[in-house]
């Protein structure tokens, strides 16, 4: 478990992160996004013990960093893949590491035979590629058998079957009941592997809650029509009350309609459908609306074949965007 406490961070006149509570759950695969700059890596460092907090306290299994004695063998992470001696083989690299935390050199080869890298073992570091150096990176987390593991972009680099090992390795570990937390900015990557998500903007807490509730929370769903009679299903929708936007190319659609109940009534006015489908937005989509409003650095959408982002209809019910302008305004007061 990593527990959080009004974590803060202050660079000068920058306040990274700010006032961070939550806590990290063992047994499932946590998931930690935020758009560039939201201070993720920070947060990390602090959980690492590799930057102080301006106030405020993480714990790692009750305890601070600092106080573990043979820390890979309380939490294993991967932050910068490149951040190792280049001029050493994988195996030394490994072997420095695990000398200096009471891990046995046996346990080297062990990590090195999970990450695939044992062909390579004694070549050296430096000619590695990022993919290689990701999995050594990862091999250096699992040395000590931790109970609690924390990977900042694990995919980086990763070819497909890479990130497929990666996602199958991190699902795994967490079965086993250890505690997983991983940042990405591959979203589609993230619906695939973490059960819980933490978002963060602009240094705040946006969001700590189960993957389905984020997306259900933060996104549109609605039901698609179409019809060749789409006039006469109109009027049908309208007399039930049943609110309707048309949304071109002879589609229709209805926010928190049941495609039930729409088949039913079509079917009762003997009317024709050639679609009914509901449509749930992507994490993606979900991500992008809650943290619109925190993004640090957009890029320009006004030159030639770009095209600038869809406006969606408002929320139906309130979500975490709604916190996010509560979080501002307690900021401001
Ligand atoms: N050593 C530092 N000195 C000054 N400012 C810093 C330092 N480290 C980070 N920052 C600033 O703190 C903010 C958070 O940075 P951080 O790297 O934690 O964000 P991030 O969410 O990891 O971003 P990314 O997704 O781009 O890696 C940014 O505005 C960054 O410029």
């Amino acid at each position: 478990m990593i527990e959080l406490e009004g974590l803060t961070k202050r660079y000068g006149e920058k306040l990274a992160v700010n006032n961070l509570t939550f806590a990290v759950r063992p047994g499932i695969v946590t998931g930690f996004l935020g758009p560039n700059g939201a201070g993720k890596s920070t947060t990390m460092r602090m959980m690492l013990g590799l930057d102080n907090p301006t106030a405020g306290d993480v714990r790692i299994d009750g305890k601070h960093y600092a106080q573990l004695k043979d820390p890979l063998t309380y939490i294993g992470a991967l932050l910068d893949a490149k951040a190792m001696h280049g001029g050493r083989s994988a195996f030394n690299h490994l072997l420095c590491l695990a000398q200096s935390n009471g891990i046995p050199r046996a346990r080297v080869a062990e990590v090195l035979d999970t990450v695939g890298l044992t062909p390579v073992a004694r070549k050296k570091a430096k000619g590695f590629s990022l993919g290689m150096g990701q999995r050594l990176g990862i091999a250096g987390a699992l040395l000590g058998d931790p109970r609690i593991l924390m990977f900042d972009e694990p995919v980086n680099g990763l070819d497909p079957e890479g990130i497929h090992w990666i996602r199958n390795l991190m699902k795994s570990l967490a079965g086993q009941g250890r505690t997983v937390f991983v940042s990405s900015h591959l979203m589609s990557e993230m619906a695939l592997t973490a059960d819980h998500l933490v978002v963060i903007g602009q240094g705040h807490l946006l969001a700590d809650t189960s993957m389905s509730d984020f997306i259900e929370q933060n996104s549109r769903s609605y039901v698609r029509l179409r019809s060749p009679q789409q006039e006469r299903l109109l009027d049908v929708l309208h007399e039930a009350g049943i609110t309707v936007v048309e949304a071109g190319n002879g589609t229709l659609e209805v926010d928190g309609g049941s495609p039930e109940k729409l088949g039913e009534l079509a079917a009762t006015h003997q009317l024709v459908l050639h679609e009914l489908s509901p449509q749930q937005a992507s994490l993606e989509e979900a991500f992008m609306r809650l943290t619109a409003e925190t993004v640090e650095y957009h890029a320009h959408t006004d030159e030639p074949g770009m095209t600038p982002p869809v406006q969606e209809p408002p929320l139906a019910r309130p979500g975490w965007g709604e916190s996010w302008d509560r979080a501002k305004d307690e900021g401001a007061r």
